[in-house]
This record gives structure tokens, sequence and C-alpha cells, in this order.
């Protein structure tokens, strides 16, 4: 097991988001959450995510907002996936010169999500999708045992969706993601939850869930 909520109630204020949330992550599972927007996607990855931190799990993140340092490198920006790794000495000479058997690592990385050509080009002078590349290029140099991702293929085409879905699927053994695309969430979750109003509305094995209920959460 990775992460447990037990009759959670989860939110910023007064006024809850999610309230009597059961959610158990095992190991080896790919668990998509599914739901209108403000459901409580962010908010029940975010949970997640925290306790698994505490626990030191290694965990990496693709956040929604990618999490991006506009002014690097894209090259950088993935470095930044294993900071922790390193004291800050280290790293501090690494914004600096990044050595070359750190570079090909990196560029192992970039090739496959088609951002060879931009690994020097500073973050903000890219498209929204480059951008998620790079934000998912940082998770999977940083891999771990899982991986926490919200909506990571919101802004690139179907193709590429597929292909990177892949590469988390090859790369971290248990996935914890917020994704808006049905048929995505049907190929490649082994579990998927529907959120809804403040609830969860179902929680169940990918095959067990119905075309219904997944429309009822977006009725
Ligand atoms: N930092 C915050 N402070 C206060 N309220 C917040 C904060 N973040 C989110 N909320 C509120 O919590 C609710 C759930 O938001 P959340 O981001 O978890 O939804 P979501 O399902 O991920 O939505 P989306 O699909 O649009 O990303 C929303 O009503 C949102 O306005």
């Amino acid at each position: 097991m990775k992460a447990r909520l037990d009759g959670a109630t989860l939110g910023y204020g007064a006024k809850p988001v999610l309230s009597g949330v059961d959610f158990t992550l095992n190991d080896g599972e790919r668990v998509v959450l599914l739901g209108p927007s403000g459901a409580g996607k962010s908010t029940l990855l975010a949970a997640i995510y925290r306790q698994m931190t505490k626990a030191r799990t290694r965990v990496a993140l693709v956040p929604q907002d990618h999490g991006l340092v506009p002014q690097l490198s894209v090259r950088r920006n993935v470095y930044m996936g294993r900071l922790d790794d390193h004291s800050g000495i280290i790293n501090l000479g690494r914004l600096i010169h990044l050595p070359q058997h750190v570079r090909d690592g990196i560029d192992a990385i970039l090739l496959p999500l088609g951002l060879s050509e931009f690994a020097t080009r500073p973050v903000e002078a890219l498209s929204g999708g480059q951008r998620q590349r790079t934000a998912l290029g940082r998770a999977l140099y940083r891999g771990g045992e899982v991986i926490v991702a919200d909506e990571p293929v919101s802004a690139v085409d179907a193709v590429q969706s597929r292909d990177i879905m892949s590469m988390i699927a090859a790369r971290f053994p248990t996935a914890l993601i917020a994704l808006h695309d049905i048929d995505l969430a049907r190929l490649y979750a082994t579990r998927i939850i529907g959120l809804k109003d403040g609830r969860v509305r179902f929680d169940a094995e990918t095959k067990k869930v119905s075309d219904a209920q997944i429309e009822a959460l977006y009725a």
C-alpha cells in the first residue's frame, strides 16, 4: 500500500471540497481520477502526494500548472527532478555547468518526448504543449515508486497523449492521475475513481465501470 485515507475531509477553509473519502492507493495500480472541473481531483491528488512524501516514498509530481522555472532551460528544468538527490553546492554548480554524463541522462528523456531541439531553450519561450512535456520530462527523469500527475496530457495531441501515458506506465510501477479524456482513462487505468459534488461517486476496476456511471459525473 502506498497511501490511504479513511473517511477523510479535504478542503481549504471552513467548507470541505471532499468529505467521507475512503481511498487506498495500492502498489502496482494505475488509478485515474475523473470528474467535472472543480470536483476536487487536484485536492485529492495533493492530499495523497503529501502523505506519501511525509512517509518518504519517492514520488514524481506533475502539477496542473507544471511548476517550471520560466527563465531556465528545458534541460535545467528537467534536472530539477533530481534536485533533492544532491547537496546544495552541487546543485548550485550545475546551474552554471551540467556535466556531460548528467546532460546525457537528461537528453535520453528529452528524445522520446520530442524535446531534443529545445534542450537549451528557456521554458518561457515554449508552447503550452512543450511546457507540459518538459514537466513530464522532469517527472520521468526523477523516476520513483509512484507518479502523481494532474492532467498531464491536457495540452498535447491524441497520439502524443497515448505515447506519454505508455511512457508513464513503463517508468512508474504505481500511478495516481487526474484526466479529462475518458477514452484515455479506460485505456490506461487499472482502476477509475469518479468524483462529483464533494463525494467519491464510484471507485472500481476499470472494466467494472460503466459508460453511464462516467456520463453521470458530467451530467
Ligand atoms: N488553494 C485553494 N484555496 C481555496 N479553494 C481552493 C483552492 N484550490 C482549489 N480550491 C477549490 O476547491 C474546489 C476543488 O478544486 P480542485 O482544483 O481540487 O478541482 P479539480 O477537480 O482538480 O478541477 P479542475 O478539473 O478544474 O482542475 C474548487 O471549488 C476550487 O475552487
